[in-house]
């Protein structure tokens, strides 16, 4: 991925560009994108299609213990994407990651599409938090192996407008033992604004009690 910093698009951003060719990112603009509050009497109410539940097409939302092994099978676990890499081109995430090893550090170069819209016209917080843990987490990958998120604390300093290309700095800060703490920044391409900022610690598996990343997964799906 490539990020086209210089055409002067409609929105007012910079935007992806993918084999050489501009990629529009559709409808980004709040004034087009934004209904709010949402309509039809539906606010406040979770609405669960009972038709879809039964036919396992919601399977994976029953709570454990009411049928769910039956619903969730090998087929729909061999369908799984990485969530980051899940949406349309332009829609979701688009990033590109740049790792110095010798300074443990990871740069996220990040421009997220019109499907991650939480307040009209701003990021929501969850993509923004998913992103912050593909960054963190990446960087933890990267200098220690295979690890888990055991804690994330995020503090929103301010918005971040939809659409706009922010950077995510993380830097590794320390290792003990099975644990590495990693803290990171989202700023704006020319720095002058701090959207966000959080720490994060992230464990290593560990081999003593003999589960790989493919166990735990298979430990923490119900049977098929
Ligand atoms: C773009 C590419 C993206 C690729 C990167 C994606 C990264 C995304 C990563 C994720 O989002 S992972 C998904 C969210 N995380 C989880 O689902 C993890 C759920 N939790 C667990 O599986 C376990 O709790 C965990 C593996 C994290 C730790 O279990 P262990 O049994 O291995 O650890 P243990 O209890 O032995 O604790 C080890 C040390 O960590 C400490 N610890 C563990 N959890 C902690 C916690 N939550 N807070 C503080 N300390 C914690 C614990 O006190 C201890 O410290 P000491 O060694 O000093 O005694």
């Amino acid at each position: 991925m490539q990020i086209d910093y210089y055409s002067n698009t409609q929105d007012g951003h910079p935007h992806v560009v993918k084999d050489g060719h501009p990629h529009v990112v559709k409808d980004c603009r709040p004034h087009v994108s934004t209904r709010w509050p949402p309509r039809d009497g539906l606010q406040g109410k979770a609405v669960v299609d009972e038709q879809a539940y039964r036919e396992g097409k919601l399977g994976t939302a029953r709570p454990a213990g009411e049928g769910t092994s039956e619903l969730i099978n090998k087929e729909k676990l061999s369908q799984g994407r990485l969530f980051t890499r899940s949406f349309e081109d332009g829609l979701g995430f688009e990033y590109v990651m740049f790792y110095n090893d010798a300074e443990k550090r990871i740069v996220c170069v990040f421009q997220g599409g019109p499907h991650l819209q939480g307040m009209p016209g701003f990021f929501h917080g969850g993509a923004i938090a998913t992103m912050i843990d593909a960054t963190v987490g990446m960087n933890a990958i990267v200098s220690g192996g295979i690890v888990m998120t055991a804690n994330l604390n995020i503090n929103f300093k301010r918005p971040i407008p939809l659409c706009s290309i922010v950077l995510i700095n993380s830097q590794l800060d320390k290792i003990e033992g099975r644990k590495l703490l990693v803290s990171c920044n989202v700023q704006s391409v020319d720095e002058k604004i701090l959207y966000t900022e959080a720490t994060s610690l992230f464990v290593k598996l560990n081999p003593e009690k003999e589960f790989d990343i493919k166990e735990l997964v298979l430990k923490s799906a119900p049977p098929a």
